[in-house]
């Protein structure tokens, strides 16, 4: 069977987007997830992302998310972003969207190429800066540096990602964030499931956001991330460490259209 995709990118994280509300899709099929992403042999991407129908009449879409190691992971800021880009090509949608991923219910705004998603609610208390995670949908461990363009992100990345910390809960994304202006940060991502840098992460840039504003570092609620990817933003609102209302905004794009035998 020869099924379409369409290929986009949010900030170089880039997707292969299928229209699975007709379940053409072999979901547990991981090692055709695999070599569908892989950057020779396949299309390429960070990541493969079926939009298919919701159980619950009242939402849009549903979004089932994998990494390109083949397996389903947790929720893709970025891929959520391109998913809605996505919908309103497939005329799904019109300016706003309601849709599941696996961490719950997200509403979504698109303006052209520019998509909002809202994340779900992240409680940031206590945390400090030698002790840096949260979970934005996915696992997020954030490091400081005076120059993230010196870091071996692959290398360093993967030391924190494989660490006995984490070994137990699957793991964790990695970013290495610079702080350049009060309110603006750069960002470069180590992504689980990629097991590479990615040029952006969405959720990760979330996560560096509220960590920010948590720790101090900024007293900012609307936060410029500056990815090798491109630029995206996050504002929030913070209750003593509650964080909600929380909106990742940034540039989408289709790329191309085609077709794969499975
Ligand atoms: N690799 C991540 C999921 C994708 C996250 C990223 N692409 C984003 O935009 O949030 C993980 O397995 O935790």
């Amino acid at each position: 069977m020869n099924i379409p995709f369409y290929k986009f990118h949010g900030t170089g994280n880039d997707f292969i987007m299928v229209d699975n509300r007709n379940d053409v899709f072999s979901k547990n099929n991981t090692k055709l997830v695999h070599d569908l992403c892989h950057r020779r042999f396949g299309i390429g991407a960070d990541g493969l992302i079926l939009l298919e129908n919701s159980e619950i009449s009242s939402e849009d879409f549903k979004m089932v998310y994998y990494n390109s190691d083949g397996n389903q992971s947790s929720m893709c800021g970025n891929g959520g972003r391109c998913l809605v880009a996505f919908a309103k090509l497939l005329g799904i949608i019109n300016d706003k969207a309601t849709f599941t991923a696996i961490d719950g219910l997200h509403e979504a705004t698109i303006d052209g190429n520019i998509v909002s998603l809202k994340m779900q609610d992240v409680l940031a208390k206590g945390i400090n800066e030698e002790e840096l995670f949260l979970d934005t949908g996915s696992p997020h461990h954030i490091l400081f540096s005076e120059e993230v363009g010196d870091i071996n992100v692959k290398r360093d990345g993967a030391a924190i990602r494989y660490s006995e910390k984490y070994e137990s809960c699957g793991g964790t994304n990695v970013n290495f964030v610079q702080q350049t202006e009060l309110d603006t940060f750069l960002v470069r991502t180590y992504e689980r499931g990629v097991e590479d840098e990615t040029y952006s992460c969405g959720t990760g840039v979330t996560a560096v956001a509220l960590a920010v504003n948590a720790i101090g570092k900024t007293v900012a609620n609307t936060i410029n991330l500056e990815t090798p990817g491109g630029k995206l933003q996050v504002s929030f609102e913070n209750n003593d460490g509650a964080y909600h209302n929380i909106w990742l905004t940034g540039p989408t794009a289709k790329v191309f259209k085609g077709e794969f035998e499975c």
